[in-house]
C-alpha cells in the first residue's frame, strides 16, 4: 500500500523586503527603512520580512529586533526514524543555508515508543535513532505531556492509575549539552516552534485531515496536537517554498515513492514553514553592512589583546562608533569583553595606544598568552602588540642556553620572558616605570624571574652601563625593538671597549635592531640610518622585511654583529 503524501496549498509570494538605511540628522544618525532588495541565493538582511522597526530615537542603542528576518519555506515532513537517510538522499533539494541544519524539530513531533502500538505505527526508539536529527537535542514538552495524559486515562483493573512515576514522567527530560547552547522548543499558543536561541521554525500551515481511528483513540485534545508518531521536518530548499507536491522535482517524488513503498505506515507530508533568523543569527559584517549607509567602508577588521577588541575606525565611521563596537561586542562574545577605539596614532614616548573605550566592560587591564607565558598588560599604560608575536618566535629560534640577552626597549617583557625560558640570562629594560612593574611582574607569573633583571633607564644609558660593566664579556645578543628611533640608539655601541685592553677578551654581539622605513628600497634606507649612526658601514648584515605597517611602510629587522672599529673607536657618543 502507498503511504500518504498529502498536497498543499500554494503560499502568497513574500512582502518586499526591506533594508535599513541610515541618514544624518544634526550630526546624529537615524535609521529609516527603505525597499531596496536584492534577490540573491541564502539568507540575507535585504531579503525577506522584518516585523520589527529601529525606532529613529535609537540612534546610539542597537535594536536587535530590527534584525530578525522571517523566511517563507516548504518543508518535508518525515517519520523521524528515515530523517537522516532521507537527508543524504534529497541533500541537493534541502536547504544549504549556513549554521542552519536542514532537519528541523518542532514541538508534537515526537511520540513515547510505548504508546506507538496505540496507533499501529512502526516507530523506532529514540535511543536508536542515530540520525542528526537526534543531535538536534531540542526537548519536547509536548510529548511527555501527552504521554503523561495518555497514561493518566489509563485505568487498571482496581479503576486508578497505577503509576508511581507519574510526576517523573511528565517532567520534559533535560538535555544538557543543549540547554548549555540555550536550544529549546517552545509551544506558543497553538504553533509548533523550533528553536536554538538564532533561529526558530515554525509551521505554519498543514494538513487538517485527521485519522478518524487516531480521533477515537487518542481523544480530541491529541488530535489538535497533530500527533502522528515521531516525525521531523526537513527543510526544502528556498526555490520550492512555493511548490505543491507535484511541482517538486521528481528526483525528490521518486525518493519519497521508493520510502513510501517499503512501509505501510509511513506518512510523509509538505508544509509551509516560517523560519525565523534572530540578531544572533548574522554575522558580523552582515548586521555592519546592513547598519551603516551604502557604499561605507564596513569596519571588521580589529586587532585583540587579551579580552580587548581594538579598531582603528575612520573619520565618516564614528557617528555610529558605539552601534559598530556593540556588534564587535555582540559577534565575538566571550573572547572579547572590551571594544575599544584608537582615537590617536602612536606618536608618544612609552608608544601607548590612545583607547576610548565603546563598550563592555571599561578595564584596559588584560591578560594573554603568547608562546606558552602568560602576561598582564594594562593598555592605557603600556605597550602591546599582538602581531610582532611571529617575529619574536623568529627570533627566539635563532637563541640557545649559551646566549646572554639585552633587551633594550622591552616594555612588558614579550621577547625577554620569552627568551630567559631558552636563554642563560637576560638583561631587559624600558623607560616606561609602568612598563617596567608590568615585566617584572611577568616574571614573576612566568616563574622565570631568577633569569631577568630589569633595568628602567633610557636605552642609550643602558647600552653603555652594560658594555661598561664586567657583564659586557658575556652578552651575546643584543635586541632593540623601538622600531621609530632604534637605529639612531646604536651610537651608543661606538666606544663601548675603547678604554679596555686590545689584547683582552670580548665579545662582539649580535644586535637585531628594528626600523620603518617607507622609502622605494626600504633595505637601503634602513641600512644607511644604521651606517650614520655607527658611523661606520656594518657588513654582512641580514636585513628583512618583517611586516607592512601601513601602504607603503614596512618594518624591517636589521642583524649584524657589531664591528670591532665602532666597539673600539675613540669618539665615543655621550649619554
Ligand atoms: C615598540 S615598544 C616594544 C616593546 C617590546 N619590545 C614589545 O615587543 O612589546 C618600545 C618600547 O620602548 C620603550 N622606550 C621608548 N623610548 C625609550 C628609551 N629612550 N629608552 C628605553 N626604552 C624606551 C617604550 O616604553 C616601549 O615599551
Amino acid at each position: 500500500m502507498m503511504s500518504n503524501l498529502f498536497l498543499k496549498p500554494q503560499l502568497h509570494l513574500l512582502p518586499i523586503p526591506s533594508k535599513f538605511i541610515f541618514s544624518h540628522t544634526f550630526n546624529k544618525p537615524s535609521i529609516t527603512f527603505s525597499t531596496t532588495a536584492s534577490f540573491s541565493y541564502g539568507p540575507s538582511l535585504h531579503k525577506s520580512t522584518n516585523p520589527h522597526h529601529q525606532n529613529d530615537d535609537d540612534v546610539d542603542i542597537l535594536n536587535e529586533q530590527t534584525f530578525t528576518r522571517v523566511f517563507n519555506l516548504a518543508a518535508l515532513r518525515v517519520p523521524s526514524a528515515e530523517c537522516s537517510s532521507l537527508e543524504n538522499r534529497l541533500r541537493g533539494h534541502l536547504l544549504n543555508w549556513p549554521r542552519i541544519r536542514n532537519i528541523a524539530r518542532v514541538p508534537g513531533d515526537e511520540i513515547d515508543p510505548s504508546i506507538a502500538p496505540l496507533l499501529g505505527q512502526q516507530i523506532h526508539a529514540e535511543d536508536d535513532n542515530k540520525g542528526k536529527s537526534d543531535e538536534n537535542g531540542d526537548f519536547l514538552i509536548s510529548s511527555s505531556v501527552l504521554y503523561r495524559d495518555k497514561l493518566a486515562k489509563t485505568f487498571n483493573t482496581r479503576g486508578y492509575v497505577n503509576f508511581r512515576n507519574l510526576a517523573k514522567i511528565s517532567r520534559p527530560k533535560r538535555n544538557k549539552k543543549n540547554e548549555k547552547e540555550g536550544e529549546f522548543v517552545e509551544v506558543e499558543g497553538n504553533k509548533r516552534v523550533g528553536k536554538n536561541g538564532y533561529v526558530e521554525v515554525e509551521v505554519v500551515e498543514e494538513e487538517n485531515g485527521v485519522d478518524e481511528g487516531l480521533r477515537k483513540l487518542i481523544g480530541e485534545e491529541f488530535v489538535n496536537s497533530k500527533w502522528r508518531g515521531s516525525t521531523r521536518l526537513l527543510l526544502l530548499d528556498e526555490r520550492y517554498k512555493n511548490c505543491g507536491v507535484e511541482e517538486l522535482p521528481e528526483a525528490i517524488k521518486a525518493v519519497l515513492k521508493e520510502y513510501a513503498e517499503k512501509s505501510t505506515t509511513l506518512t510523509f507530508e509538505l508544509v509551509r514553514c516560517k523560519l525565523t533568523l534572530f540578531y544572533d543569527y548574522w554575522q558580523m559584517n552582515e548586521i555592519l553592512e546592513a547598519m551603516l549607509p551604502e557604499g561605507m567602508i564596513v569596519p571588521t577588521a580589529f586587532e585583540t589583546v587579551g579580552h580587548i577588541a581594538h579598531l582603528n575606525l575612520r573619520e565618516e565611521h564614528l557617528p555610529y562608533k558605539k552601534l559598530i563596537a556593540k556588534v564587535v561586542l555582540d559577534k565575538n562574545k566571550p573572547k572579547i569583553r572590551t571594544v575599544a577605539n584608537k582615537i590617536d596614532s602612536i606618536d608618544n614616548e612609552y608608544r601607548t595606544m590612545q583607547l576610548e573605550v565603546l563598550a563592555g566592560n571599561h578595564s584596559l587591564v588584560t591578560t594573554l598568552t603568547e608562546n606558552g607565558l602568560r602576561f598582564h598588560v594594562d593598555l592605557a599604560k603600556v605597550y602591546w602588540n599582538s602581531r610582532l608575536g611571529t617575529e619574536r618566535q623568529r627570533l627566539l629560534s635563532g637563541f640557545t642556553r649559551n646566549d646572554v640577552v639585552c633587551d633594550v626597549f622591552s616594555g612588558v617583557g614579550p621577547l625577554a620572558i620569552s627568551a630567559a625560558k631558552i636563554v642563560k640570562r637576560v638583561f631587559a629594560n624600558d623607560l616606561n616605570p609602568y612598563a617596567v612593574e608590568y615585566l617584572e611582574r611577568n616574571s614573576v607569573l612566568n616563574k622565570l624571574e631568577r633569569k631577568i633583571k630589569v633595568f628602567n633607564m633610557d636605552g642609550r644609558r643602558f647600552i653603555k652601563a652594560m658594555f661598561a660593566s664586567d657583564k659586557a664579556h658575556s652578552i651575546t645578543q643584543v635586541v632593540m625593538n623601538l622600531p621609530n628611533d632604534a637605529a639612531e640608539f646604536l651610537d651608543a655601541f661606538r666606544g663601548i671597549y675603547k678604554d679596555r685592553p686590545k689584547d683582552g677578551e670580548f665579545t662582539f654581539p649580535m644586535i637585531h635592531v628594528y626600523g620603518f622605513s617607507k622609502a622605494e628600497d626600504p633595505e637601503f634606507n634602513f641600512h644607511e640610518r644604521i651606517r650614520i649612526a655607527l658611523l661606520e658601514v656594518a657588513v654582512n648584515v641580514d636585513m628583512r622585511r618583517v611586516r607592512l605597517v601601513a601602504p607603503g611602510k614596512w618594518m624591517l629587522c636589521a642583524s649584524f654583529i657589531l664591528p670591532k672599529s665602532v666597539a673600539f673607536a675613540n669618539t665615543a657618543v655621550d649619554a
